[in-house]
């Protein structure tokens, strides 16, 4: 293939849009952040798009550009792995509204300044809407679509609003909607960062000095949601640090503490406030049968694709009811659903770390459906 400034690593488009938002508004131009791995086949046949999950991105499977790690889902994506550059050609893009270089609350608005909380509310099918934008202006018509967690709910929303163009959809640890409980965390977690006074009503990023402590303890509690009572016990018990270092007192003494305070101080590396509060926003809108009178097999009734669902029995955040409703409405919408939960120690995390089982349920779902 001829070199194509469109493909490659770490590539960004600005396209004129307009992008119409479900809040009303529009959004244009629309920059997105994306990469590509893998070459698409003659007859546009073997493109697969990774969403990702509220915090995740475009660096799928290449070196993080802040935090130097490797990609967020290197597990499942890579030479041999499910997801195959060899086999497939893969697009993995950063969600309107975030932080990693596409259209979020940090970008320039037409004054020049950026948007911070003037950027519109956004929802899951605004992101959609937007992949479908990167997808035209990649050649894709038809694609496999496939993540976890938001990302799912994201496969769910391409299925529903794009009916022919998905020909299979993965959806692993998510849900059709959020629940009261998910609001309710996600809500702590934007209150935590209002509430700290760097936060200046979204206006911070003239200042250099982000909301780092209310976005640190936004990330503390949701990470907690992220596991599993069995593996937090697992991993920290009611250990303490070392006694020499933290005695008596509110330092983080148990090692659970010191252990919530990285993933908070480490987020805050990687991660804006107010993109925070725009995607937490954004999953808490989502309800795919409200967007479709109330029934989920509505949704549905147009899709061509085939669905598997996959579940982990440790996940409180989604748990495997969730995704066992979605199979029902599937069924009743005529749609091909298959379905299983893993077991794993890790809650809802479970999709991003070592899970030899979801690797081959993907794997055999994607060959099965000819990828
Ligand atoms: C699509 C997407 O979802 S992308 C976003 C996903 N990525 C993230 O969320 C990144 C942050 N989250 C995590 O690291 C998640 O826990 C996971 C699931 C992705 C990774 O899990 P694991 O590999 O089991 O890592 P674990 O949760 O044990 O965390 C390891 C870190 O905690 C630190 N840590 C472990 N115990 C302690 C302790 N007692 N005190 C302080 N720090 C501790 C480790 O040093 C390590 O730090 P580092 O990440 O800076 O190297
Ligand atoms: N831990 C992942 C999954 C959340 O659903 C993230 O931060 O995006």
């Amino acid at each position: 293939m001829e070199h194509d400034e469109r493909f490659g690593h770490a590539r960004s488009v600005t396209l004129p849009g307009p992008l119409a938002l479900d809040g009303g508004q529009v959004l244009t131009p629309v920059t997105i952040a994306y990469e590509t791995y893998g070459t698409l086949n003659a007859d546009a046949s073997n493109a697969i798009l990774i969403c990702h999950a509220l915090t995740g991105d475009q660096h799928v499977a290449s070196v993080h550009p802040v935090t130097g790690k490797p990609g967020w889902w290197v597990r499942m994506v890579g030479e041999g792995k499910p997801i195959d550059p060899a086999r497939h050609f893969i697009v993995c893009s950063n969600v309107i509204g975030s932080c990693m270089g596409s259209s979020g609350p940090a970008t320039a608005a037409a004054d020049g300044n950026p948007y911070a909380m003037r950027f519109p509310v956004i929802t899951i099918r605004d992101m959609v809407r937007a992949q479908a934008m990167l997808l035209d202006h990649l050649g894709v018509r038809t694609l496999t679509a496939v993540g976890g967690s938001m990302g799912g709910m994201q496969v769910l929303e391409w299925a529903a609003t794009y009916p022919d163009r998905v020909k299979s959809a993965v959806i692993i640890a998510s849900a059709a909607r959020h629940s009261a409980q998910n609001i309710a965390f996600h809500e702590v977690g934007r209150q935590a960062i209002m509430a700290d006074p760097k936060w200046r009503g979204g206006d911070y990023y003239e200042s250099n000095d982000p909301p780092a402590a209310g976005l640190a303890v936004a990330r503390m509690a949701a990470h907690i949601t992220y596991l599993s009572e069995a593996g937090l016990t697992e991993k920290f018990g009611r250990q303490l640090q070392a006694r020499d270092a933290v005695g008596f007192g509110f330092d983080a003494d148990f090692q659970v503490e010191s252990y919530l305070r990285h993933q908070g101080l480490s987020f805050v590396d990687r991660f804006d406030a107010n993109s925070y509060l725009y995607i937490t926003r954004a999953m808490d809108y989502f309800d795919l049968a409200e967007e479709h009178g109330g029934m989920l097999a509505n949704a549905f009734r147009g899709s061509k694709a085939r669905f598997c669902l996959v579940s982990f029995d440790t996940d409180w955040l989604y748990p495997t009811r969730e995704s066992r409703s979605i199979v029902q409405a599937l069924n009743a919408a005529g749609a091909a659903a298959s379905f299983v939960e893993l077991s794993s120690p890790y809650g809802h995390d479970a999709f991003l770390l070592e899970a030899p089982e979801l690797n081959r349920v993907v794997d055999g779902f994607l060959r099965a459906g000819g990828l």
